[in-house]
């Protein structure tokens, strides 16, 4: 018998007429979910306040209903609280259950379709499946808690965390496929020939349910975007030195191109590295809403130079300094402020050639909108998620909000809006699964730009409507609506980050032009 049955089997058993019975100060008992609380000490330290459990329909009461209207189920589950109870009501079990950690959500809509029973896909097969089934106990047993507290206490991610999840493999599989997963050993034993860009979908969406949106690009954000230009365009050597020690998480690095003067329009960037005789650069310049850059040891730069432009790799040396930005999001994530005054750079440290700096730093967004695109969509759902649960357990009016026309007609939309982003990700995952990565580049940029742009608008409507449905608690950041809040405090990052909402629609139309026939009118 597990300690828990045994647990249950003690509990004292009462009937509902002998709880009424505690119905006073001093004595105040309530009934929830079957189980008897004796609240008669606890209403003094209530964060809710005393007066509340003295209404009639509470004091000896059976309290569920106005119970889950007022908190999350967390609250109930943590053991000071746990100690208050003093019984159950005699033929009567629990009903209400957390989820077992690394379960599939029961909710309907908070899962993407093909995780939901009775749904088929053409584009999962079992080695999808089976990693999606382990980064979610990965992620729910592992993750999720240190997420939570480094987005409240905003220091950087645990190096133990990080290393882990190199020594599984992790932090490769997050690069998504490529040479840098042959001979490796990969996470759910996933065999690196079979890796495709389906397998890094699932990691993506799966660690952003963390909730945690600081942290989800604190943990290694900086990798994701810094790393592949020296996977693709860095010499052996350069390589040799950056590579293997960053996905171990024994070093760190990211992505710094854009500046004060330069966000969207890379081509505005001042930062100006000065070739010498000897082949080295002397780098001057700033940088800004670098993601990891407070603690990267190397920095991944776009730099003017007499050539055009270059990627310079430049290591944590003399004459780079990193100061904390303080954005909308945790500083968990490292925001920095880069200045680099008068840094000798190697000429080992050039990434790809001298010139080609734009062409390389364009040839990664394609791959970096599409990540943000995998986690906007997916945090997106789980805020809908959220709002399934709240609509059918709060009350207002004196009815079920669920009951409320207005109310399923804004959530219906939101669903309808995940849905559809969640499906055309998925054709623009297959079609990068197909096509080389230069015809990626020449066909998806379009797609992925318009996809980009407009899953930042369905996470605008899901944000919108998700506070107007939350009301009071959407602002709020404890208590019901924490993750409302928290959304609506971060979704933006990813409209701006990586080229804005309005620059990828422009781009799309733009790359739909140069495909134009001129052989066909109207
Ligand atoms: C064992 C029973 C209870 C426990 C352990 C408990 C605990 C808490 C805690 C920890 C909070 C603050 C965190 C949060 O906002 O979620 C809170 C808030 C609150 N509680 Fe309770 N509570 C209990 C029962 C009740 C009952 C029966 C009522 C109503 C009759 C109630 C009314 C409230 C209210 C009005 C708030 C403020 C909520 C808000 O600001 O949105 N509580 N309670």
């Amino acid at each position: 018998m597990s300690a828990q049955t045994q647990a249950k089997k003690q509990l004292k058993e009462y009937t509902r007429d002998e709880v009424a019975k505690h119905n006073k100060k001093g004595d105040c008992w309530i009934i929830i979910d079957a189980q008897v609380y004796n609240v008669s000490k606890f209403v003094e330290l209530h964060p809710g306040g005393e007066s509340v459990f003295y209404d009639e329909d509470v004091a000896g009461q059976e309290a569920t209903e106005t119970f889950f209207g007022l908190h999350r189920h967390e609250v109930l589950l943590k053991p000071q609280y746990q100690r208050l109870i003093i019984g159950k009501i005699a033929g009567e079990e629990s009903k209400i259950k957390p989820l077992p950690l690394g379960s599939i959500s029961p909710v309907p809509y908070g899962e993407p379709t093909w995780l939901q029973p009775k749904f088929y896909t053409p584009y999962y097969n079992d080695s999808h499946r089976r990693l999606q089934r382990e980064v979610r106990a990965y992620v729910d047993t592992q993750i999720v808690d240190i997420a939570q507290a480094c987005e409240a206490n905003g220091k950087r991610p645990d190096l133990a965390l990080v290393k882990d999840m190199g020594a599984k493999g992790l932090n490769a599989m997050r690069m998504g496929p490529g040479k840098h997963l042959h001979g490796r050993k990969l996470f759910a034993d996933i065999k690196p020939e079979e890796f495709d860009y389906f397998h890094e979908l699932v990691i993506t969406q799966e660690l952003v349910r963390c909730a945690a949106r600081g942290f989800g690009d604190g943990l290694n954000g900086g990798m994701v975007i810094g790393l592949p230009p020296i996977l693709n365009f860095g010499s052996d050597e350069l390589k040799a030195e950056i590579v293997e020690p960053v996905l171990a998480g024994d070093k760190f690095i990211c992505l710094a191109v854009s500046e004060a003067f330069a966000g969207s329009d890379v081509m505005g960037t001042r930062t100006f590295a000065q070739k010498q005789d000897d082949g080295s650069y002397i780098v001057n310049g700033t940088k800004k809403w670098i993601t990891n850059g407070m603690f990267a040891d190397y920095f991944t730069t776009l730099a003017k130079t007499d050539d055009g432009f270059a990627v310079l790799c430049i290591p944590r040396t003399e004459g780079v300094e990193t100061k904390q930005i303080k954005t909308s999001y945790s500083t968990t994530a490292g925001t920095a402020y880069i200045t680099f005054d008068n840094v000798r750079v190697p000429a080992k440290y050039v990434v790809g050639e001298d010139g080609l700096g734009i062409q390389i730093v364009l040839s990664n967004f394609n791959h970096e909108r599409w990540v943000m695109c995998c986690s906007t969509i997916r945090s997106s759902r789980a805020v809908c998620e959220q709002v399934m649960l709240w609509i059918n357990q709060r009350k207002a009016f004196g009815k079920s909000l669920s009951s409320q026309a207005v109310v399923r007609q804004k959530l219906g939309a939101l669903l309808s809006q995940v849905e559809a982003a969640q499906a055309w990700l998925e054709v623009v995952t297959y079609q990068m699964c197909k096509m080389s990565y230069k015809e990626q580049s020449i066909h998806l940029a379009g797609q992925v730009a318009f996809l980009k742009a407009w899953s930042t608008r369905v996470s605008h409507e899901v944000a919108d409507s998700s506070v107007q449905i939350f009301g009071g608690r959407g602002i709020t950041k404890s208590g019901m609506g924490k993750f409302i809040e928290e959304f609506n405090r971060t979704y933006k990052f990813d409209a701006v980050l990586g080229g804005s909402e309005e620059v990828l629609s422009d781009l799309g139309v733009r790359q739909a032009l140069r495909f134009m026939p001129d052989n066909y009118k109207l």
